[in-house]
């Protein structure tokens, strides 16, 4: 397919000696890059969600370590200031751990640049590997809903989700696109869509309380989302909202596809019960785009993740493979342990 065509946004690019960043807090509206010369500049990037996405915060975390390497840091700390910037991805503490093994194995800082690098370049080969896995299950014709970002700017380039959507639109498997709010970060009306009218693909914005009723209408035959980390079960934490879309799919007669590169996989976490669901600031709820909407004294509860069971679940698509109906045996035997 044409890469070009459909996939041109590099939020997270190695300058040589710092790491420049696009502002995701500012899009649609603004496209302000923030420069990264040290590990803790990384580290609040990544908390204050300028990066995003389970695979972008993992490589932007090897980068940082890269930094600290440069600047002649004390490595240790900087990987465990890193490690806490955010805890339910798991991209992040597997793409901290494989930079501490480099560092284990005497590398400095060039080496580890080298490591970064391959984070960046495996996770991009991999997204391109999995469009063609997911696509190839869709039905010409096919509809589709998608949640959160997962396109280019929550990865190394061309997405999960999204870049089997993305091949599934350029293959003409996947004649509509639909994509819910994401309340309240709005990574879908503000990332998703970006991301879709940039690439020329006809897409679809709908409140996150309508997709229950755009799958009764029968407009979409497929729910389509990423990962933050997958258990060893199959379970699945991703964006809050995953779950009740995967059990109104189920209702429906939808199908729901997971896709996440094997970096997402956690076969040390046994079940959905075992992974940290992140809490953010109430604040995040009360206002839009800084601007107080609810009542002042009223109270929220945010957190940003939720666990679509196993059994919701018709296909998790990794570069490893496709595990139809995922349980823990299935992924014993593609991810071992
Ligand atoms: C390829 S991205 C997969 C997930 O990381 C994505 O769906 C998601 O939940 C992102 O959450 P965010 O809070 O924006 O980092």
């Amino acid at each position: 397919m044409d890469y070009d065509r459909y996939d041109r946004v590099r939020a997270v690019q190695w300058q040589g000696d710092h790491l420049r960043l696009l502002d995701q807090r500012l899009l649609p509206r603004e496209e302000r890059w923030i420069d990264c010369s040290h590990a803790a500049e990384v580290t609040r990037a990544i908390r204050d969600l300028v990066v995003r996405g389970a695979p972008a915060i993992g490589i932007a975390a090897a980068w940082g370590v890269v930094l600290a390497a440069q600047q002649g840091e004390a490595l240790d700390p900087a990987l465990a200031m890193l490690r806490a910037a955010r805890p339910t991805a798991v991209n992040l503490m597997w793409a901290l751990d494989r930079m501490k093994s480099r560092i284990a194995a005497g590398a400095d800082a060039a080496a580890l640049a080298v490591e970064a690098q391959a984070i960046q370049d495996e996770d991009l080969a991999a997204n391109r590997h999995m469009g063609e896995l997911g696509a190839a299950l869709i039905a010409p014709g096919s509809g589709v809903l998608t949640h959160c970002n997962t396109g280019s700017l929550a990865t190394a380039g061309f997405g999960t989700a999204l870049g089997v959507i993305r091949a599934g639109v350029a293959g003409g498997r996947i004649d509509r696109v639909y994509a819910g709010e994401t309340r309240p970060w709005q990574q879908g009306a503000r990332l998703t869509m970006y991301e879709l009218v940039r690439d020329g693909i006809p897409a679809r914005l709908i409140a996150d309380s309508a997709a229950a009723h755009l799958m009764k209408s029968g407009e979409v035959q497929w729910v389509i989302v990423g990962a933050d980390r997958i258990a060893a079960n199959g379970d699945t934490a991703n964006k809050i909202g995953t779950y009740q879309l995967a059990i109104a799919a189920r209702h429906h007669g939808v199908k729901f596809m997971v896709v996440a590169p094997s970096s997402t996989v956690d076969m040390a976490t046994p079940d959905g019960e075992a992974i940290e669901i992140e809490m953010r600031d109430p604040a995040e709820l009360l206002a839009t785009a800084g601007q107080r909407t609810v009542v002042e004294g009223a109270e929220a509860w945010n957190p940003v993740f939720d666990v679509t069971p196993a059994g919701l679940i018709d296909a998790i698509v990794t570069e490893r493979g496709v595990i139809e109906h995922p349980n823990a045996l299935a992924m014993q035997a593609v991810f071992g342990r």
